[in-house]
């Protein structure tokens, strides 16, 4: 059984239609990345997931139970950490956290809240009211919230936007804990980086349709730009080259490659100016690089 199915889900705003025939499936256990640029349709699915939008039409399941006709048992199998800060600024942490477990119909649930405020960094806080916290704080607190009835699958939306390197690190070492322990985790991020780093498979939706779904090796695979780093012992890159060089640094030029064809090309074209090379690497690409190819329709995936 998935963590998550979605089964050609489609949502119209009025005529807009925010999510076009989206079908794909979380397994357990996985640590999912959910990406795509601004107005992509993310929070719209995460949205329809945890039951506060409905879809126009299609299915989604969590473990197996629907979202829409077994919503009770749906919400209990996850946690969502919203992008949004929503709370009640006169409850402490504590009693925002109790009140939370108390909607799951958790009464003594304050040896795991203890653990998740120690987990979160959040436990000199446990005291203090809402509206007293810093932002990032606040952040750690939604965090928690969606931790409270122990979900299975855990979905965050944004959860480091505009945090410190601080709470990325902590927040990020307890999700990984949560997903070596069995939980499955999506998350959405615009940090390339983080997903690279954390996820094993990625989805990408742009304007409301899913445009790739894989396997993070293989997708990192599969990108066919590259990157080209020279160091000239003598000479200068002819002027020819100078649309693909993307950064010069001390004298390290990176050049970007639409495919690692080009290469000859590019370095009969530096020894015909008259430079030779003193240094020459070629990376492949990042998530970051494939994700570009992918927006921009480049890519052969
Ligand atoms: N309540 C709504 N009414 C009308 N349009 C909406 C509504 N909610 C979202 N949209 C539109 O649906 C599209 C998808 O929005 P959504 O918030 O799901 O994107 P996203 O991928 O989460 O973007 P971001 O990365 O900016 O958070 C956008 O064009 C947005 O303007």
């Amino acid at each position: 059984m998935s963590a998550i199915q979605f089964q050609n889900v489609v949502k119209h705003y009025g005529d807009f239609q925010a999510l076009n025939d989206v079908s794909f499936s979380v397994e357990e256990g996985d640590f999912f990345a959910l990406l795509g640029p601004n107005g992509a349709g993310k929070t719209t699915l995460i949205s329809i997931l945890g039951g506060l939008a409905r879809a126009t039409s299609g299915q989604i399941s969590i473990l197996g139970r629907d979202v829409v006709s077994d919503y009770r048992n749906a919400r209990r199998a996850v946690g969502i950490v919203p992008q949004e800060l929503v709370f009640d600024p006169f409850f402490t942490v504590r009693e925002t956290l109790r009140f939370q477990s108390g909607y799951f119909g958790l009464k003594q649930n304050d040896a795991w809240i203890d653990e998740i405020l120690e987990n979160l960094g959040l436990t000199s806080k446990a005291n203090s009211n809402m509206r007293a916290l810093s932002g990032g704080m606040k952040r750690r607190v939604m965090v928690a919230q969606a931790l409270v009835h122990r979900p299975p699958v855990i979905v965050l939306d944004e959860p480091t936007a505009g945090v410190d390197v601080e709470l990325r690190q902590t927040l990020w070492a307890f999700v990984r804990r949560l997903n070596e322990q069995g939980h499955t985790i999506v998350l959405t991020t615009h940090y390339l980086e983080e997903a690279e780093e954390l996820c094993n498979r990625i989805a990408m939706l742009k304007q409301g349709r899913l445009l790739a779904l894989e396997d993070k090796a293989k997708l990192l695979n599969r990108g066919k730009t590259r990157t080209l780093r020279v160091r000239l012992a003598q000479g200068n890159l002819p002027l020819s080259l100078a649309e693909q060089v993307v950064s010069e640094k001390e004298g390290l030029y990176e050049l970007r490659l639409q495919d690692v064809a080009g290469l000859e090309e590019i370095l009969e074209q530096i020894r015909m100016h008259g430079a030779t090379l003193r240094d020459v690497e070629i990376a492949k690409p990042d998530l970051e690089d494939i994700f570009v190819e992918m927006m921009q329709g480049r890519s052969a995936v």
